[in-house]
Order: C-alpha cells, then sequence, then structure tokens
C-alpha cells in the first residue's frame, strides 16, 4: 500500500491510502456531490483547493472526457472514502495526489467546524508526515493567491459560434466551465472569450450586447480588471454573471463579498426564488458569498438553508447574475432557463433602440 498523508491545518494529521503519488497543497473543501465527479473535478473554480467527497464511493461509471468542463483536473488534490481505479488512474496520469480509505465524516465534520482550512498531502512510496506537514507550512490562504485567474483563464481571444446569427455575448473568462459556453451556443449565440484581465478597449471594440463574468476560483476581489469592465460598461450593455461572475459584479457596483465559514458545494442547494415562492435544487461550488449587494442591485433569490444571496437583478439596470450554477454539469437543470433570461435582456436593449414609428 502506498503511503498517504494529509496534513491539516492546526497540524493533525490523517493517514490514508495513496491512490495517485505526489505532493500538493491548497484550501481544504467537500462537496456533498453523489454524481458528477468528472464534472467537478475538472472544474476550474476548484484550482488551488483540495477536495473531499462526501459520498463514499467515487468512480462508479468511469470517466469519459465528453463530460469534462475544461481539459484538465483543476483541485490539486482529491481525498473520498473510496475511488475507483478509473479515477484514481486518471488522477495519477494527470500528476494529482489522491487519497481514499479516509473516515471522511471526519473530515467533513472538522470542515464544518472549522472552515474551509489549509492543508497539505504527501502521497507516495516513500512519502512521510513531514511532507505533508512541509506542505502545509508553504500553503497560502486563498485571497493570497492574488493572480489566480491567469492560472486558469484562456490567454488569447477565442470565438466560438462566429456563424451564429443570435446575441454577441463578451464572456470574460475567470476560470469558464465549458457548459457555460455551451448553453448560450445552444441558443444561437456568438460567444467571444476573453482573458480575464481583458482591456475596456478591447471589450468595446467587440460591441457585444451581453457582458458575461463567468465563475472561477479565489477571491473575486481579486479580479480588479473584471470589477472595472462592469463599471465601465454597465449604463449601456446588460450584465450577466455566474458565481464569482455575481460577486465581481456586486464588487463593481457597490456591494460588498464576505468568505464563508465552509461555503457551498453539491448538487442539491435549495434556492428560492423571492418573487414566484418557488424553490429550485441546484448546483453550487463557492465559498465566498455577496454580503451587502449595495444600492444598484436587489436580491431576487436566497439559500434555503443559510438565506445567502443566490440571484441579484440591476435596480435601474439590466444586471442578472446567479451565485449558483445554471448552466448544471454537474447537477439538475432546473435553472437553465437563466440563459433565456440573460439572452433576452440584449433583446429589451434593442427593442429600446428601435426608434418608434410615427
Ligand atoms: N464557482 C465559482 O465561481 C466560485 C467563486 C469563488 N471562487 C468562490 O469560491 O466563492
Amino acid at each position: 500500500m502506498t503511503a498517504a498523508y494529509v496534513a491539516l491545518e492546526g497540524g493533525h494529521v490523517l493517514e490514508g491510502r495513496g491512490r495517485a503519488s505526489g505532493t500538493a497543497r491548497g484550501e481544504l473543501v467537500f462537496t456533498t456531490a453523489y454524481t458528477g465527479y468528472e464534472e467537478s473535478l475538472t472544474d476550474p473554480s476548484y484550482e488551488e483547493q483540495i477536495l473531499t467527497f462526501s459520498y463514499p464511493l467515487i468512480g462508479n461509471y468511469g470517466v469519459r472526457t465528453e463530460r469534462f468542463e475544461d481539459d484538465r483536473v483543476h483541485p490539486r488534490a482529491v481525498l473520498a472514502k473510496e475511488l475507483t481505479d478509473d479515477v484514481a488512474d486518471w488522477l495519477e496520469s494527470e500528476g494529482v495526489p489522491a487519497v481514499d480509505h479516509l473516515d471522511t465524516r471526519d473530515v467533513v465534520t472538522d470542515i464544518r467546524d472549522g472552515g474551509a482550512m489549509k492543508c497539505g498531502i504527501a502521497v507516495g512510496e516513500d512519502a512521510t508526515e513531514e511532507d505533508a506537514l512541509a506542505e502545509l507550512e508553504a500553503c497560502k490562504g486563498m485571497s493570497e493567491h492574488t493572480d489566480i485567474g491567469a492560472q486558469v483563464s484562456v490567454d488569447d481571444h477565442t470565438v466560438y459560434g462566429a456563424d451564429n446569427d443570435g446575441e454577441t455575448v463578451a464572456l470574460v473568462d475567470c476560470g469558464a466551465k465549458g457548459s457555460i459556453v455551451d448553453s448560450l451556443l445552444d441558443r444561437n449565440a456568438t460567444v467571444h472569450v476573453l482573458p480575464y484581465n481583458v482591456s475596456t478597449a478591447d471589450v468595446e471594440a467587440l460591441d457585444p450586447d451581453i457582458l458575461f463574468i463567468s465563475n472561477g476560483p479565489g477571491d473575486p476581489a481579486n479580479y480588479e480588471q473584471a470589477i472595472e469592465l462592469v463599471e465601465a460598461f454597465v449604463e449601456e450593455t446588460p450584465v450577466a454573471g455566474i458565481c464569482l461572475g455575481q460577486q465581481i459584479v456586486a464588487e463593481a457596483l457597490g456591494g460588498t463579498t464576505a468568505k464563508m465559514n465552509f461555503g457551498h458545494r453539491g448538487v442539491n442547494q435549495p434556492v428560492l426564488d423571492l418573487e414566484s415562492g418557488q424553490v429550485v435544487m441546484t448546483t453550487q461550488n463557492h465559498g465566498y458569498t455577496v454580503d451587502e449587494p449595495g444600492d444598484y442591485l436587489e436580491v431576487t433569490q436566497i439559500n434555503v438553508n443559510d438565506d445567502t444571496p443566490e440571484g441579484l437583478d440591476g435596480v435601474e439596470h439590466d444586471i442578472i447574475t446567479r451565485q449558483y450554477h445554471p448552466e448544471a454539469n454537474p447537477g439538475p437543470e432546473d435553472t437553465l432557463e437563466f440563459f433565456d433570461s440573460v439572452l433576452g435582456m440584449a433583446e429589451k436593449t434593442d427593442q429600446r433602440a428601435v426608434p418608434a414609428d410615427d
């Protein structure tokens, strides 16, 4: 059996079974999702985190690239009660350490009580407890990753659906999941995927119908250029955002964000729509939240478990954001119509632009 050590903030070290070798450090979080491990493991929002699956068996339907959200695994390491060989081999080939035969009930309880915490991992024939503790020692807090967008964003402007005749979307890629692009393409949009630090002038040159800020890893306050973009465009262009995108929009418009204790990660987070009274099940993966929405935004949806904002609308401007993941993958597809609402904002703007016929 390959030795495997997991050092938790505070210095407590767990021992498990090594399933993919290497050393790693990151913020230890958990997801309660019981399916969708391929989508979660390729979600760029998990960059610089160590992902614990609370569901006890992960990998029982194999690994298929068709289900990937990006072209690589993003968590720095993976913890579980039991990983199948398919998943373990995949993680080994990606150089991402994995540990199973852990009592993940204890790990989850520790995170719930102590909050998302720093963690160091060492897996391998010669791995030692000290190696894991050295990783822990070197681990940075999430908000200290000040340029994390650079690790996950496209390097260059890329266009999808150039021949589509729907709306033109400027998607600021702070670590966008592939399913967000697909959901827009399914609705006939042309999607310009832009680097996370794209300049205002470069976005202006595209004359987009919608400015869309994607999901992504880390602290929203560190995405200064995306925050400036929202400020620059909000008067003229409808703005949308998912997850990190919602947080960036709030930061840009006088709202505030805060770090949660252990966040929301799973595929059955209940969300209440304040206007309709309807509750929907949603997929979530976030550790920060909008704290105060500010005067330009109103909260339209809240999390049933803890009342945190799940949806925001512009009070006077065309803005619509979600803290959860309407694009699903993994998880329920109950909220896909979000993308119709987003593209619908552009149609509204078009109608206003047409002079009255008299
Ligand atoms: N999925 C996301 O976009 C995550 C947003 C942000 N990094 C958070 O943890 O809250």
